[in-house]
Parts: C-alpha cells; sequence; structure tokens
C-alpha cells in the first residue's frame, strides 16, 4: 500500500493493490477508531453509506476483529438510505444486515435504520429527530465548530459521477445548510427516493472515509483528490472537507491510477 498525503487539504490518499489489500487495511482503521473512540467517549458511533463499501468491511467480521472489537458500544447510522421497504433488494440496510450487522454481536437497539413505512421527507426528519435525542444524550457526540452531530466516522462509497452518500452533482440537496438530514426524490441512481446526511454533517464528523475502486471511478477520483484547478467541475465528493476531522480515501490501485502521485507509487 502507498500512503500519500494529497495537495490541498484533500485528505490521506491510501492506494492499495488489490482489493484484499484495501479490505484488511479498511478493517483495521475501523477497529483502531473504534478502540479510540470507545476510550475516549464510550460509544463508537459510524454511519455507513451503500453499494461496494459494505462487501469491502467484510474482514471485520472474522478474527481478530471479531473477538477484539468492543461491538457492544458500536451505534450504526446510515449516511444515505434508500426509501424502500427494509427487506427489498435496494435497502441499505438490508445490504448491511445481510452481510455484515448479523454477522457481528451489535446490540439490535443500537441500529438506527430509517422508518419504511413514511414518505421520504418523513422519514429525513423522522431521522433527524432520532440523531437529535441520541446527541442530547452524547452517545453521538456534538461538534465544537458547528450545531451538526459529530459521528466518530462516517463511510461512503462514490459514484463515477462523484457523488457521495446520496449527494449528486447539479442537485440543490448540495446548498442545503441548516438540515442533518434530508431528501431527494429525484435520484439519478436508481431507486429515485433516498435519504441523505447534509454536507455540513459530513463535514462536522471526526472521521470522513471514502471507499473507491475500479477503472470506471479513476477520473471522478483526480478530479477530487488531485488538484485539478479552476475548471473543475462542481462535484459532491470535492466538497468533503472536513472541519477539524480527518478524511482519507481508500482507493485500489485501479481508482488511483489517474492521481498526480500515482506515477510514483507504481514505479
Ligand atoms: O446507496 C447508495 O447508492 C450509496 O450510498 C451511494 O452513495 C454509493 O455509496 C455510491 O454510489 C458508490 O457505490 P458503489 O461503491 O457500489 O459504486
Amino acid at each position: 500500500m502507498a500512503l500519500l498525503e494529497s495537495k490541498k487539504n484533500r485528505g490521506e490518499v491510501r492506494i492499495h493493490e488489490s482489493l484484499e489489500e484495501l479490505s484488511t487495511d479498511l478493517a483495521d482503521y475501523i477497529a483502531e477508531l473504534s478502540e479510540a473512540s470507545v476510550k475516549e467517549r464510550g460509544f463508537f458511533a459510524i454511519a455507513l453509506s451503500g453499494g461496494s463499501l459494505i462487501s469491502l468491511m467484510r474482514n471485520l467480521c472474522g478474527a481478530p476483529y471479531n473477538k477484539t472489537v468492543d461491538w457492544s458500544k458500536w451505534y450504526i447510522f446510515w449516511a444515505d438510505e434508500r426509501v424502500v421497504a427494509k427487506n427489498h433488494v435496494d435497502s441499505n440496510y438490508k445490504l448491511a444486515k445481510d452481510h455484515l450487522l448479523s454477522k457481528l454481536p451489535i446490540v439490535p437497539s443500537h441500529v438506527h435504520s430509517i422508518n419504511d413505512s413514511l414518505t421520504a421527507e418523513e422519514a429525513a426528519n423522522e431521522y433527524e429527530f432520532v440523531i437529535r435525542q441520541l446527541v442530547r444524550t452524547r452517545v453521538v457526540n456534538v461538534s465544537d465548530v458547528s450545531d451538526c452531530p459529530k459521528f466518530d466516522l462516517i463511510l461512503l462509497g462514490m459514484g463515477p459521477d462523484g457523488h457521495v452518500a446520496s449527494l449528486f452533482p447539479n442537485h440543490s440537496v448540495l446548498e442545503e445548510k441548516n438540515e442533518w438530514v434530508t431528501f431527494i426524490t429525484t435520484s439519478p441512481k436508481p431507486p429515485p427516493e433516498r435519504i441523505t446526511f447534509t454536507l455540513p454533517v459530513i463535514n462536522s464528523a471526526a472521521n470522513v472515509a471514502v471507499v473507491v475502486t475500479g477503472i470506471g471511478k479513476a477520473e471522478a477520483a483526480r478530479l477530487v483528490i488531485d488538484d485539478v484547478g479552476p475548471e473543475c467541475p462542481v462535484l459532491p465528493a470535492r466538497m468533503i472537507e472536513p472541519a477539524v476531522g480527518k478524511l482519507v480515501w481508500f482507493l485500489d490501485n485501479q481508482a488511483g491510477s489517474k492521481l498526480k502521485c500515482f506515477s510514483q507509487f507504481s514505479k
């Protein structure tokens, strides 16, 4: 693995030789953050996304993490969710439950998924309300620099169009400054109805990790990580700039192949 500091505060970039190496590193990274957070605050509040991220977290289900991680202190959230029934094939909750959560001893009442019987707007409002209650009791930490929750870790994937969570390019949702959780009904990636954390919430997290794999995302990765100048299109992933938190990019060598730093890595 190559560890690189990006230019202009775009965070730490980790480029991996293979998906297996990335999965191992990702599990180590999450386990370390969990340990530090439990030691410091007694809780680990982690937000997941959908997509390939979940299968890349698979190593957490095996040794040594199944024994060494304090799963009883984990509180699970979703940075974005598709507004479908929980048993629907498109549900991010179902994806995480089937491939991750059902294999880990996480306390069921610590799993905070959306209410799937509501409209997208209602589900977003209710989800924000749930998070507000947990901020009040400090299960979710509070930001010292904004009026936002400070998740211990927000895990994101990125689409080839540069979207993260359900924040899509050229969508008014990118302007949302007041809500913690908002909704869209016109997602260009199906299904159309989704709820999503807003940029202020993502940028208030203690740690944000973006996991990006495959050659189809190499150009977007270049545009959001490299210093490409003012002609760069406005891509949601480029708007991730944690105020005080730490940003880490987990790439495989295909997704990282167009980065300026890649040539020095591949020598
Ligand atoms: O529910 C979703 O659709 C997501 O949370 C979305 O933001 C996803 O993480 C990216 O589209 C990357 O998905 P892939 O890694 O599968 O390409």
